[in-house]
């Protein structure tokens, strides 16, 4: 049994925290609102975030940070990526012993371009890149909450780390694999996000699953092409936190980047639907982070393009249709499979 800080009492971080509990750990849930703490603690519910979800008792919710991660060996950060700087800097300032820091966050960082991992390097100079784990796959957390069946990977450069992450997490509802590849994993996990807003965008048009399917594998080309250009595996693209998770978030009903896309291809405007949503959508600043690196690094993410296009150039999201069924007619086996293909047909 291990003592562990789950910091970030969204959605994500309590369904995480009830996968620990149920795996007798001690868990410290940490959020920064004081009344949801009291709520967590005395009724064992947080209803913004997990409606009617019974939260174990021996999950404990903490406003204290340095009460919360006080004596832990494992700290697993899961707030939204504009909240990482903010967040790994006061752990930074409170944690007195080195831990294991694992987070479960999906995104990357406009402007700077990088990964979670990285920020939180960054943020916490007694961490190297190398050592930080990534937990991802197709993994919503109001499923994972009713223990059912979820698989996911994770992540790290350090061997041993990845090794106590999956020990700390699996169970027999929630089977966890390993990988080494952290920068797929990682984009994986943040790139998809864009695809299924697309999903919903088409949904929300109207258009039916021929629309659906042809997004997500041109999506997952897409994915590939940018993660492969900066060093990922692709084999990575075609695992829980590539394919998989790009499936079940262009195709759950509890995807918020879904739902998201959904309301802005019924013709709502941005800021209304994210006002909606009340939660993470993080496709919304990870788009413009991967429109901006596709410009500069000269990488073909069309479909990235058009989603960028209706979010923040108020395009029209059937014209940006019209001009992605009318592009330059081409091979189909350019991207993942020609990768693929290369690699293991030699
Ligand atoms: N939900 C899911 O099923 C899954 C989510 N993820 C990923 O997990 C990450 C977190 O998402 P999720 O839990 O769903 O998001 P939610 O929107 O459900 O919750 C976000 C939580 O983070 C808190 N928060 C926001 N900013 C800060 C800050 N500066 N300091 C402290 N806390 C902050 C919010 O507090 P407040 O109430 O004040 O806003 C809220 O408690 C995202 O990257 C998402 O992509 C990954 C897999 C599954
Ligand atoms: O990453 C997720 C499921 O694996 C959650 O997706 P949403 O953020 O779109 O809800």
């Amino acid at each position: 049994m291990e003592k562990v800080a789950v910091i970030g009492a969204g959605s994500w971080g309590t369904a995480l925290s009830i996968v620990l509990a149920d795996n007798d750990h001690e868990v410290r849930l940490w959020t920064h609102r004081i009344e949801q703490a009291e709520a967590i603690n005395n009724l064992h519910r947080n209803e913004k975030y997990l409606k009617n979800v019974e939260i174990p008792k021996q999950i404990r919710a903490y406003h204290d940070l340095s009460e919360a991660v006080d004596g832990v060996s494992a700290v697993i950060v899961v707030v939204p990526t504009k909240a990482i700087r903010d967040v790994c800097k006061q752990l930074q300032a409170v944690l007195k012993q080195k831990v294991t820091i694992i987070h479960a966050t999906k995104g990357i960082e406009p402007v700077t371009l990088k990964r979670v991992s990285q920020l939180i390097a960054e943020e916490m100079e007694q961490y190297t890149e190398e050592e930080i784990v990534v937990l991802s796959g197709p993994s919503h957390a109001e499923e994972v909450a009713l223990r059912q069946p979820t698989t996911v990977t994770v992540s790290s450069k350090d061997a041993k780390n990845a090794s106590y992450a999956q020990d700390l997490f699996i169970n027999d509802a929630f089977r966890v694999y390993t990988s080494p590849d952290i920068l797929g994993i990682e984009l994986g996990g943040a790139l998809k996000n864009i695809i299924a807003l697309g999903a919903g965008i088409s949904d929300g048009l109207g258009y039916g699953d021929n629309a659906k399917a042809a997004l997500i594998t041109r999506g997952l080309a897409e994915i590939a092409r940018l993660g492969t250009s900066l060093g990922a595996n692709p084999l990575s693209f075609l695992g829980l936190p590539g394919v998989g998770d790009l499936i079940v978030t262009c195709t759950s009903v509890h995807s918020r980047n879904w739902r998201a896309g959904n309301l802005l291809g019924k013709g709502y405007k941005l800021d209304d639907v994210l006002e909606q949503m009340g939660m993470a959508v993080e496709g919304v600043r990870t788009v413009k982070a991967a429109y901006q690196f596709a410009e500069e690094q000269d990488v073909e993410m069309p479909i990235t393009k058009g989603i960028y296009q209706i979010l923040f150039e108020e395009e029209n999201p059937k014209k940006v249709v019209e001009q992605l069924m009318s592009r330059t007619k081409r091979e189909e086996m350019d991207d993942l499979a020609a990768l693929l293909n290369e690699r293991y047909t030699q």
